[in-house]
């Protein structure tokens, strides 16, 4: 109910209407039942009142009637009537006699009432009752007398007193009604104060109380002074809270500004896109002053933006003293109460490391696509120059010039000259680049690129220098017109496409030696045994063509070997490479020298008519290559053996010529050497015993066909006088001899070279170290004393991996004591590689194996390394005891032998001793032990059972 008063509105909103509303409410009331009652009462009590009036009015009446009906004056009765009708409630009066005549009179009419509603006269009426009254005097009746009351005039009174009362009344409701409005307005004034306080500044902003004491009335009510304290104190705390938050707002915010300014570049920006506000940052990225700045347009300062509400986000450039910066923007525009654009904020992020970045990384992108493509084409093994061409477009490319030059160098005198060219106006190009002269630098290279390529082309620029791994093969150049800075990543570009280009020339290089190492000889740059098959097959063909002859020769050195072993390979390396000279000096220009291997070398004749047309070539052959060589400083010595076969009678295809060339050069060197031979085919017979005797020796192991023979050796005393021998066998040398089935003993000259040869020596050595020690054994096991027993060694023994561990496991497999064996090697091949040999002598040395120099005199010693190996003695070379005593420079040679052996206190033993005066002599130099003839020839183990058990009973 309340709801849908307050619906309809007709509760005030005001607290002070509302109880203004109430208070008339309640007044009303109670004025409405009062005067309701109060109307009652005067009503009733009225209507009786008038009625008795009436009564008694009619009594008086009736008295003046009864006289004047008596004396029949009815103009007495007529006033009398008319004034009974002044002021009184009836609005006629009739006397009525008893003939019937009927006297009425009307009351007047009286002006000025109110006249009342017709309901409250229509109510009168009910009540009152006309009042009859019999006029009788003396006990005579003379008429009736009849009041008939005027009830509208009696409610007109009535009304009156109503509207009197109401009025009053209402009078006096509104008075008490606005005495207590007053009231309550000044009462509740301060409440409405709460209204205005908000927009009070001076109260808000001053902290001050929403109501002070002084405002607020003495008279204010207590609960509403009490209200108004609970305000200010709810208002005093909602102060401080607002204000602390708003403290900490406005701090967090000024946090965040200030972290705005150092991360951002951040200005403000008016509706129209002028700059009103920038940050420090902004001024400084900017270089521009702030003045300046404030007012530009900030389209001005990069960016396409145009203003409008939405935030603008968008990566711009903006110009800076330095160069452009790169930033990434966002504009956000500030919106008003009104819901426009007040301002705009910009800011800025600086991008620029990370756009150089990105930047970087698209052009290294670009650029290991350019190398991709550059090593692409080199893969593809085209010509180079194509290569080339391309390099030096893509350099271009690469690192955004226009000039770019592969300049080739020679290494010969160092001068440069273009391979390729790109971005050059035609013409520049055309005429060929003038040379650099002199070994090519960078700084050169460079200075001289601006020189013939002209300012305008090379006003700056690089070089990266194509380097193949044995020469500096060229230089590719890059060149701006004007100065410009190269970046590292720029030069490593450059270098990058340099070393595909090295790769490619290094490939081509190796594909070009390739081709020709598998034609020529590396060493004498010779053609080799391929391209000579070739050439032959030419001649032959040629040959065949104009029905002549074709010849070619098969040359091969004469003790070459002891060349290498004396002076070691390198030097053997020097004297082929010069034997080869000589012999391109000795043919014509038509004839092909070519290197087979080795110490072998050929000759093809190409143009020969006759066989016999070979001959003075194979003399001027021979006789250049018996000219002394010299190597290292010495004079050395070496002939050449050489065989000449001619097509068609010596063979029908190349093969077999060369071959019949090599049989004649067997025999030239079975002929003693340094000659020439031709061809005839008997010496294929020689040949094929070669061949027989080699096939032979490799079963000959197998097949028990090998022995060992003992030469002893005895000490040379001093004390019995010239040619007296102390007595002692102090050992044998052990000489490997070969029992063939059917041709008996063979000298060893016939298989040793055969052995050697072959490497068959290796098996075969060791083969001879194991015999060695089971022959020591069984003489040990008959004999208290046994001699120690030499072995020779070979060169390919020595140089044999682990040599020194497979002697150990024979002696030690045998049983036998080291000190035994004792190894005999030759100066040469201690010489060979004397490191090796010392390391090799020391293990055998170490096993407790002695070891002596065999042949001593014939080689080359260095007295340096003689003194490291750890020898126990020197065996002088048969040559030097030959012609004892009579030759004196053997002599001489003989005797510093010894002195020097004895200097290093090493044994002396001499070889080849035949006669008596041989045995003095060497007696007489000191020499200790001897060998030879004289002593014994070299025994099978069975015979030397007597120089073992009678010592030294030697007939002298
Ligand atoms: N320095 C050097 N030596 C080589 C080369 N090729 C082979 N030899 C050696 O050349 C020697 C050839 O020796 P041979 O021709 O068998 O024997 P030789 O000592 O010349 O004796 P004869 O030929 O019988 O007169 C061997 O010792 C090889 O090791 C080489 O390229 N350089």
């Amino acid at each position: 109910m309340l709801d849908t008063i307050d619906r309809m509105r007709l509760v005030p909103r005001s607290l002070a209407g509302r109880v203004i509303a109430l208070f008339g409410l309640v007044i009303i009331s109670f004025a409405c039942v009062g005067l309701g009652m109060f109307y009652r009462l005067q009503f009733l009590q009225h209507i009786d009142e008038t009625q008795d009036n009436a009564i008694t009015l009619i009594e008086v009446a009736a008295q003046a009637v009864e006289d004047g009906a008596l004396i029949g004056d009815y103009d007495t009765v007529d006033r009398t009537l008319a004034r009974m009708m002044v002021r009184s409630p009836f609005k006629r009066a009739t006397f009525i006699d008893l003939g019937g005549g009927v006297i009425t009179i009307e009351a007047p009419f009286e002006p000025g009432a109110t006249p009342a509603p017709g309901w409250l006269a229509r109510r009168i009426g009910g009540e009152l009752v006309d009042i009859n009254r019999v006029v009788s005097a003396g006990g005579k009746d003379y008429g009736v007398l009849r009041l008939a009351f005027d009830e509208r005039k009696l409610a007109a009174q009535l009304w009156a007193l109503v509207l009197q009362t109401v009025s009053l009344t209402a009078v006096a409701v509104a008075l008490a009604l606005v005495l207590s409005r007053w009231l309550l307005a000044r009462w509740l004034h301060n409440l409405g104060r709460l209204r205005f306080y908000e927009a009070d500044d001076d109260a808000a902003d001053g902290g001050a109380d929403i109501f002070s004491s002084e405002a607020v009335g003495s008279d204010t009510p207590l609960e509403i002074r009490e209200a108004i304290q609970a305000v200010n104190r709810s208002a005093a705390s909602m102060r401080d809270q607002y204000g602390q938050r708003i403290d900490t707002l406005m701090h967090s915010l000024v946090q965040h500004k200030s972290a705005l300014d150092q991360a951002a570049i951040v200005c403000e920006v008016d509706r129209d896109g002028r700059v009103t506000a920038v940050n420090e940052q902004f001024v400084r990225q900017s270089g521009v002053a702030r003045e300046q700045l404030v007012g530009s347009a900030l389209s001005r300062l990069g960016g396409g933006w145009t203003a409008s509400n939405l935030v603008w986000r968008g990566e711009v450039a903006v110009p800076a003293p330095g160069g452009e910066h790169h930033c990434w923007r966002t504009i956000v525009p500030i919106v008003d109460h009104a819901g426009g654009v007040e301002k705009y904020i910009c800011i800025d992020f600086d991008i620029s490391e990370r756009k150089q970045f990105e930047d970087a990384i698209v052009r290294s992108a670009m650029r290991q696509g350019l190398l991709a493509r550059l090593g692409r084409k080199a893969l593809e093994a085209g010509p180079l120059q194509e290569l080339f061409d391309m390099a030096t477009l893509l350099a271009c490319d690469g690192l955004e010039v226009r000039h770019a030059v592969l300049f080739g160098f020679d290494l010969e005198d160092g001068s440069a000259a273009a391979r390729a060219a790109s971005g050059f106006p035609p013409g520049v190009l055309k005429a060929p680049f003038p040379h650099l002269a002199g070994p090519a630098s960078s700084d050169r290279l460079g200075a001289w690129s601006v020189r013939v390529l002209g300012p305008d082309h090379a006003g700056s620029g690089i070089e990266a220098f194509v380097v193949c791994s044995d020469r500096l093969y060229g230089a590719l150049g890059v060149y701006a017109p004007a100065q410009r800075t190269f970046q590292e990543d720029e030069e490593a570009f450059l270098n990058s496409l340099a070393n595909i280009l090295a790769s490619a020339v290094e490939r081509e290089d190796a594909k070009n030696r390739l081709t020709w190492l598998a034609q020529f000889d590396t060493l004498t740059g010779l053609p080799n045994r391929r391209r000579l098959a070739a050439c032959l097959e030419d001649a032959i063909a040629g040959a065949a063509q104009r029905d002549g002859r074709a010849g070619v020769m098969f040359i091969d050195l004469d003790r070459f070997k002891s060349v290498n072993d004396m002076l070691g390979h390198s030097a053997g390396d020097a004297l082929l490479v010069q034997a080869g000279r000589r012999l391109q000096d000795c043919v014509g220009a038509h004839d092909v020298v070519a290197r087979l291997g080795g110490d072998e070398f050929a000759v093809v004749l190409p143009a020969l008519v006759a066989a016999t047309e070979a001959e003075p070539v194979a003399r001027r052959i021979v006789d250049a290559l018996a000219q002394p060589f010299t190597l290292q400083g010495q004079q050395l010595f070496v002939s050449a053996s050489v065989g000449i076969a001619a097509w068609p009678d010596d063979g029908a295809d190349a093969d077999t010529l060369l071959k019949s060339a090599d049989t004649a050069m067997y025999s030239a060197k079975n002929s003693g050497r340094n000659n020439y031979q031709f061809y005839v085919p008997e010496m294929n017979a020689d040949a094929a015993l070669r061949l027989q005797t080699e096939h032979q020796l490799h079963l000959a192991l197998e097949r028990g066909e090998f022995e060992l023979h003992y030469q002893p050796k005895v000490r040379l005393g001093s004390g019995h006088g010239a040619g007296s021998l102390n007595g002692a066998v102090t050992g044998f040398e052990a000489l490997l001899r070969w029992r063939h089935p059917q041709r008996g003993l063979v000298a060893p000259v016939e298989f040793m070279s055969i052995l050697e040869e072959t490497g068959m020596i290796l098996a075969v050595g060791e083969w001879v170290i194991g015999e060695a020690c089971r022959q020591l054994r069984t003489w040990s096991a008959v004999l208290q004393e046994v001699p120690p027993v030499a072995i020779n060694l070979s060169a390919r023994q020595l140089g044999q991996a682990g040599f020194a561990e497979t002697v150990r496991a024979i002696v030690a497999a045998a049983g036998v004591d080291p000190r035994l064996l004792e190894f005999e090697l030759t100066e040469s091949m201690l010489m060979a590689d004397p490191e090796s040999a010392v390391t090799i002598l020391q293990c055998l040395k170490a096993q407790g194996m002695r070891l002596s120099v065999d042949d001593f005199g014939t080689g080359y010693s260095s007295l340096a390394y003689l003194k490291r190996f750890p020898l126990d003695a020197l065996k002088i070379d048969r040559t030097f005891v030959r012609d004892l005593p009579a030759d004196s420079d053997d002599a001489a040679i003989t005797k510093a032998v010894i002195s020097l052996a004895h200097s290093l206190h090493l044994r002396v033993v001499a070889e080849g001793v035949e006669t008596a005066a041989h045995l003095r002599a060497l007696q007489a130099y000191g020499c200790d032990e001897i060998q030879g003839y004289y002593i014994s020839r070299p025994l099978p183990a069975q015979a030397c059972a007597g120089w073992l058990t009678q010592g030294a009973e030697l007939a002298a």
